[in-house]
């Protein structure tokens, strides 16, 4: 029986999901915030801004009213990025079937939220602004993923995690198809820290692969290194965070994504590791808020950077040992040079 699905968030990953569920016979209404991008979907099927050369089935349709499509839904996916969705979230609060919690919300975003205090990870703060029933019910839908792929229907396996797994397994159902493997768990918060810390790994991956690329001293070995050394900080950060089930560091949503993040050519996060060492990217930014504060200037969208903010402060807080993620900070905020950073992670880091 064919399911109302809302999309918040018309970028790449919102659309290329919206392509997968419509193929499956879903009635699936997308939210952009772009007027173009709503003209380009409903007139010819395709995402020409986020994700070119994909055609959409017709069941899938755009619309820019955000509270229209949160609307009648039986599931709603947040797909906005990390630096939006809160803020995008408070619009949706006053739709009768979120107001009545009856709409199971599930999210793609990967990242942390800024709040006064500590960073959040993303489920704590939609439960601090949704009604009370949302507690524990909302889904966290995470793995290797990239979007180009998914829309070509290639066969992936993600992640649907929740601490109640009716949850997730109505989603893990809504979404499932011939290319999509879904797989339920209740870590949660292991989940959505492999999928955000990840992506500051990948971007000093990309660093790493950039120098390599002209060095006679690092090479696949070396990458491989930092990849393994990266997944030990990503399990340091999750432990001190609360993870709950240590197999999720070594599952697809673990290594799986960060593995896909590091090497794919698709890659945000590994291109803007290249852009830093090729194109001296940072040139035009004065530190890591001014470059948070222009991201869009950048073209595409790193989470990494956004994220290796968060890890920093969450690693002084908690004093955590993070030379990968720390030494990115240092070149992000302009305290370090990208030529020292390979070779001081190397130095400092321990596998
Ligand atoms: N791309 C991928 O392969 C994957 C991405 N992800 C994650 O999904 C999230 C979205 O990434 P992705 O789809 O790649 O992003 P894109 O760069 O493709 O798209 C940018 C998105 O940002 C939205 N946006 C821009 N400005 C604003 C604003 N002021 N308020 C609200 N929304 C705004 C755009 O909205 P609009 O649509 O309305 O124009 C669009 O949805 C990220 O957290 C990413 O890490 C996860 C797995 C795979
Ligand atoms: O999360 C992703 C793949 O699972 C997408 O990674 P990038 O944002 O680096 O493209």
């Amino acid at each position: 029986m064919s399911q109302k699905i809302g999309i918040i968030g018309a970028g790449a990953w919102g659309t290329a999901m919206g392509i997968s569920l419509a193929k499956k016979g879903q009635e699936v209404e997308l939210w952009a915030l772009e007027a173009d991008v709503v003209e380009s979907i409903n007139t010819v099927h395709e995402n020409k801004k986020f994700l070119p050369g994909f055609i959409a089935p017709e069941n899938l349709t755009a619309s820019a009213d955000i509270k229209k499509v949160a609307s009648g839904k039986d599931f709603l996916i947040l797909a906005s990025p990390s630096l939006y969705l809160a803020r995008t979230m408070k619009g949706l609060l006053d739709v009768p079937n979120i107001a009545d919690g009856s709409t199971c919300i599930g999210i793609l975003t990967k990242g942390f939220i800024p709040s006064e205090g500590s960073p959040k990870l993303i489920l704590e703060t939609l439960e601090g602004v949704l009604p009370e029933s949302y507690k524990k019910n909302l889904v966290y839908i995470a793995g290797p993923s990239h979007a180009e792929e998914v829309a070509m229907g290639k066969v992936t396996g993600l992640v649907a995690a929740c601490e109640n797994p009716r949850n997730s397994i109505r989603f893990r159902e809504a979404l499932r198809s011939k290319g999509l493997l879904v797989y339920s768990s209740f870590d949660v918060i292991g989940v959505q820290i492999c999928a955000a810390a990840k992506n500051v790994v990948a971007v000093a991956f990309g660093c790493l692969d950039a120098i390599a690329e002209k060095s006679d001293v690092f090479g696949d070995n070396t990458e491989s290194l930092l990849l393994a050394a990266g997944l030990n900080e990503i399990q340091i950060i999750g432990r001190a965070m609360g993870a709950t089930h240590p197999e999720t560091f070594t599952s697809i949503s673990g290594v799986g994504d960060l593995d896909v993040t590091c090497r794919s050519k698709y890659g945000r996060n590994r291109r803007f590791g290249h852009d830093i060492i090729q194109k001296n990217i940072l040139d035009k930014f004065s530190d890591l808020d001014d470059l948070i504060a222009r991201i869009s200037e950048i073209g595409y969208l790193p989470e990494g950077a956004v994220a290796c903010k968060y890890v920093h402060q969450i690693a002084q807080e908690r004093n955590l040992r993070l030379p990968i993620c720390n030494g990115l900070f240092r070149i992000l905020n302009k305290e370090m040079q990208p030529a020292q950073f390979i070779q001081e992670i190397l130095d400092g880091m321990e596998i």
